[in-house]
């Protein structure tokens, strides 16, 4: 079973206008939705739908705390939160015809007590990998995401920002930074393949046992200790690319779960993404039989004596 951790949840509120309103002026839409959302949240509604069993932790609170619980409930997400005094957050998407505009609220004061609340509830589901994912909310450092690693008595996976990346100290089973993410990480500049291929090393030997680099429209990469792939993206109707990450991860980590290959895991990681980015925000696509998009992801394998250009 596969327990994801969302430190910082948010309900995600996503408006729909035609043009931003003129300073002191109001726009009115009918468009609006309410969805919970934090990136393990998201993992764990992905993974429900590729039938792997999951449950949803992390930290909530307040009403906007009890409509992520309600919510998930209600959609059959398996969960079991810490409750906290502070309010859960709302982020803000603004959609126009020309643009996205997104304010995240940076959350709630969390205390590290909540931390004692979250290993306690890890125990007692007994997982086989923890997915820690999001933002930190204000009160937590990234210490709080080692001590859950380093005291879970499982392997713990990570999608989190480039900025906390950099600082986690324990030992991880997979990271899954974004372009951006791993340039943070790494303090490098990632613009070509191999820029891409160097900095996941450098994170490798930092304590990241799989690296998995989504690269958006340029697929992903998966560095193991024994070798290196690169998938190339699906051609997708792209609606947009909310929710991609979180759902080739959940993709990767499902394979993984069912005993497949490092290969095969990819391109399921791959293949469920192009599904998602061709549905609006978080919405998850029913995923059916994936066996033909996953047959179609192309492979390659980067020879270990490869040199650090080029490619
Ligand atoms: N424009 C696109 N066309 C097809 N697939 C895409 C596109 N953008 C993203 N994807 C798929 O989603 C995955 C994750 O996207 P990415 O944008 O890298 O993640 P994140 O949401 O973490 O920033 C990519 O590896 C790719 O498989
Ligand atoms: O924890 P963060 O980095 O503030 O991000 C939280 C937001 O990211 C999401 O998990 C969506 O993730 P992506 O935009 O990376 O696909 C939303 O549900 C949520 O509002």
């Amino acid at each position: 079973m596969i327990l994801t951790v969302t430190l910082n949840p948010a309900v995600d509120h996503t408006l729909t206008v035609d043009e931003l309103p003129a300073p002191d002026t109001v726009a009115r839409t009918d468009t609006a939705h309410v969805d919970p959302g934090g990136k393990g949240i998201n993992v764990s509604q992905y993974l429900v739908e590729l039938d792997t069993e999951t449950v949803a932790t992390g930290v909530v609170g307040d009403f906007l705390g009890r409509f992520v619980r309600d919510s998930l409930s209600d959609d059959g997400i398996p969960s079991d939160f810490v409750e906290i005094e502070g309010r859960t957050r709302l982020n803000t998407t603004i959609l126009t015809d020309e643009a996205e505009y997104k304010i995240n609220h940076n959350g709630p004061t969390v205390d590290s007590s909540a931390i004692d609340g979250l290993l306690r509830s890890i125990d007692r589901h007994d997982p086989d990998t923890v997915v820690v994912g999001g933002s930190l909310p204000p009160g937590l450092e990234p210490d709080a995401i080692d001590r859950i690693a380093r005291e879970s008595d499982c392997p713990t996976a990570v999608d989190v920002g480039g900025d906390i990346l950099r600082e986690l100290d324990a030992s991880y089973a997979l990271c899954k930074p974004n372009r951006e993410e791993l340039a943070a990480a790494t303090g490098r500049r990632v613009e070509s393949r191999a820029d891409c291929y160097d900095a996941i090393e450098h994170l490798r030997q930092r304590g990241y046992d799989r690296v998995i680099a989504s690269l958006g429209a340029d697929g992903a990469i998966m560095a193991t200790p024994d070798e290196r792939l690169h998938a190339t993206a699906l051609d997708a109707d792209v609606v947009d690319t909310v929710g991609a990450g979180d759902s080739m991860l959940a993709g990767v980590l499902s394979a993984l779960d069912r005993g497949a290959t490092d290969e095969e895991a990819l391109r399921t990681g791959v293949a469920v993404a192009s599904c998602v980015v061709s549905v609006p925000g978080t919405d998850v696509p029913p995923f059916g039989d994936m066996t033909n998009a996953i047959d179609r992801v192309s492979l390659s394998r980067r020879d270990s004596s490869s040199h650090t250009t080029g490619d």
